[in-house]
């Protein structure tokens, strides 16, 4: 308004004789308004008082004039307009077109009706323009109530976006997002005193035990798992069936007890049994872990009176039979067992489950699956359906008539003799309904009874597959995730998503280094290695037997050109091939020699590259690379255990680099693997020996194929 009155100031002089200016304006204000009055009267006349019919062009026809009453109208509120002047209302933007662009410019800055009249008789009368402002501020509509600012909506905030972490964890198993991570560092000290098991959940026997086997103190993964399978000896039953126990997952770096954190508490848990049935079963891949999960149960249940039993092919089928089932003669409906503990690799325990009598898992009460992702990833004869089948009564049907006859018709036709004797004793409580000469009447209160058969699943580098682990039909799982905190203590969710984006952990006191070289100077490096980095005591992992094979042959050549005297005097470094293609006995017998510190260096296939532990082994040589991190986590993990150092070493084919090191910058392990670069002058005092050696070689085999 200021704006359009400062406008007006400069465009129109104020006159110099005012007051005869005002009169003028009087006069002309009268005239209009008489003529106002008379066209008025006339326009009524004429339409018969029919205004609502007049179109725009009628509008127009009223000239100049009747246009500034429309808009004085429509300044003075479109709530109460006078009847007349609204019929004649145009659209707005017709209005704006019509009118000249001066009074336009004024219109914007909202003029009062007054001044509408000023600006249409404009040519004959000049006002002063301030006077005319005031007249508009006080004529305009004031509100009685005092304008109170309106509450503003708030704005809608907008919410944090969500953490990398927490996107990724999405759709991830609520089990495995609540996980407990378990810091490696975490060791727990117990002593042998009755009174107290140092929050261990071990009795005084068990560490009076351990401490037998030089065993004074619980590792990490141990302090989690124990009093999670031990609870309070009041609440410990071996059968659990209207709460069964919840199922557990461990992920914890190689050598880091995880052997332990199951052998003590089922140990423990088995010792109060009466009868002996087949309570465990732990299921591993390879023979050669059998036999030393074996070794583990036998130390530590010594002198327990719980029966042991390995089932690997190693024996003949009959005899295994014989060790494992008491009653063979005659079906028994709970079966019959030898042993309390049942080891076994997958293929063989299938064999038993449907070739030996009375073979049951029923009373099963730990399944371990120890290395658990390989063996998942095992689909021999579907074994874990068989096996997970085999816990678990069949299918009930509320009939009983119908289930105990659909219990038989599971069995081998071999099984149905006449002879078969029921002995309720012998069924698991689960299995109770199935009972032929019984007759139970089933009330709505009854509970269906589960079996109490609780699985344990342990790796390093677990599995977060889903399908793999929905096959495993887990029962509330519990994750125990131990992973190093070397650098900073890491949150639940990174922990997790170190677990499900294969993140695993190594031991901190494990050392890594790789050597990128030609193909062909492979052997060479080792050399370099055994000589002039003292790397014996080590396993040597190639890709196949055959590969085995004849490094083993190269080194034998080597190391007799290398230092003749020394195979006289017996100071020859002694490397030994380990593979598929020796029978289990010479297996058995080169491994007890590596042992013995016998042979220093052996050479193998990844057959013994998960779970053999020998506490000697300070180095792990990589022959041929890794093609995963899985293996590749497995291998190096045969040294550096138990809080032990070791050393890696991997020797990179130049073609192979790339793909190495994308693997382990995919598992974040990369700068933990240092380069090692061997110049020519580092191996130039082998060479010769070398190549004398690579002609021996040629020649055997020349020898051999001829
Ligand atoms: N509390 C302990 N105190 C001392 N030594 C222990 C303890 N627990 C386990 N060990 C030793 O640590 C070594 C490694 O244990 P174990 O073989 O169970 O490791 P692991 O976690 O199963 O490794 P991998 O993943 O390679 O199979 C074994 O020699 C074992 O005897």
């Amino acid at each position: 308004m200021s704006n359009a009155g400062t406008t007006l100031n400069k465009s129109m002089p104020v006159s110099s004789k005012p007051k005869e200016r005002t009169k003028a304006k009087k006069r002309y204000l009268k005239a209009k308004k008489e003529r106002r009055k008379n066209r008025k009267t006339l326009t009524k006349s004429d339409t018969g008082g029919e205004s609502g019919k007049r179109g725009p062009t009628a509008t127009k026809a009223l000239g100049s004039s009747g246009e500034g009453e429309d808009e004085e109208n429509s300044a003075s509120g479109s709530d109460a307009p006078d009847s007349d002047d609204a019929t004649i209302a145009k659209p707005k933007e017709y209005q704006e077109e019509q009118r000249p662009r001066k009074r336009r410019k004024l219109d914007e800055a909202d003029p009062p009706e007054s001044e509408l009249d000023v600006h249409a008789a404009e040519d004959d009368l000049r006002l002063d323009d301030e006077e005319v402002t005031v007249q508009a501020s006080l004529l305009r509509p004031r509100s009685p109530t005092p304008v109170v600012a309106l509450p503003s909506f708030p704005l809608p905030k907008r919410p944090d976006a969500p953490s990398k972490a927490t996107l990724a964890l999405q759709g991830l198993d609520k089990a495995l997002i609540e996980a407990e991570i378990v810091d490696p560092s975490g060791l727990l000290a117990f002593d042998t005193t009755p009174d107290s098991d140092g929050g261990t959940g071990l009795s005084e026997r068990t560490r009076r035990r351990l401490r037998d086997l030089g065993i004074s103190e619980l590792f990490a993964v141990q302090t989690a798992v124990i009093p999670f399978l031990l609870p309070p000896s009041r609440l410990r039953s071996l059968y659990l069936p209207y709460d069964p126990p919840q199922d557990l997952c461990v992920s914890a770096p190689t050598g880091s007890g995880k052997t332990l954190a199951y052998v003590l508490p089922i140990t423990e848990a088995l010792t109060s049994r009466i009868v002996t049935r087949l309570r465990a079963l732990v299921v591993l891949p390879t023979r050669d872990l059998v036999n030393q999960v074996r070794e583990t149960f036998e130390a530590v249940a010594k002198g327990r009176g719980l029966k042991i039993g390995t089932a690997t092919g190693q024996h003949s089928f009959a005899h295994e039979q014989a060790q494992l089932v008491a009653e063979r003669s005659r079906h028994v409906q709970g079966g019959s067992s030898k042993v309390d503990i049942l080891i076994s690799t997958p293929g063989r325990l299938i064999d038993h489950l449907n070739g030996t009598q009375n073979f049951s898992l029923q009373h099963l009460r730990y399944l371990v699956i120890d290395e658990a992702d390989r063996l998942l990833a095992q689909s021999f004869q579907d074994w874990l359906a068989q096996v997970l089948s085999a816990t678990k009564p069949p299918q009930r049907s509320e009939d009983l008539l119908e289930t105990s006859t659909a219990y038989t018709s599971l069995l081998p036709t071999s099984n149905l003799s006449s002879s078969s004797v029921p002995h309720p004793d012998a069924l698991a409580p689960a299995f109770l309904h199935l009972l032929d000469n019984v007759l139970c009447i089933r009330t709505d209160v009854d509970e269906r009874k589960e079996p109490s058969c609780q699985k344990l699943l342990f790796s390093a580098t677990l599995t977060r597959d889903p399908s793999k682990i929905a096959a495993l039909d887990l029962h509330n799982p519990k994750y125990f995730v131990v992973q190093s905190q070397t650098d900073r203590v890491i949150s639940k969710e990174e922990g997790v998503l170190n677990l499900v984006m294969e993140k695993f952990s190594m031991p901190s006191t494990l050392s890594e280094h790789m050597i990128v070289c030609d193909t062909s100077e492979k052997p060479l490096m080792l050399f370099y290695l055994v000589h002039a980095r003292a790397v014996t005591n080590a396993l040597i992992f190639t890709k196949s037997a055959e590969s085995t094979a004849r490094l083993v042959r190269l080194f034998e050549f080597f190391e007799s050109a290398m230092s003749p005297s020394a195979e006289q005097s017996g100071a020859q470094i002694v490397a030994k091939a380990y593979s598929s293609d020796l029978s289990p006995g010479e297996r058995k017998m080169i491994l007890e020699k590596f042992k013995n510190q016998e042979i220093h260096i052996l050479v193998c296939s990844d057959l013994i590259s998960r779970g053999i532990d020998i506490s000697h082994v300070s180095h792990v040589v990589s022959y041929d690379a890794p093609v995963d991190i899985r293996k590749y986590v497995h291998r190096v993990g045969r040294t550096a255990r138990a809080g032990r150092s070791g050393d890696a070493w991997t020797l990179v084919e130049e073609q192979e680099a790339r793909h190495f090191k994308t693997m382990l910058k995919g598992a974040d392990h990369l700068d933990k693997v240092k380069r090692l670069r061997v110049s020519e002058k580092d191996v130039a005092a082998l060479r010769p020996t070398y190549e004398s050696a690579l002609i021996q070689l040629k020649e055997a085999y020349a020898r051999s194929t001829s």
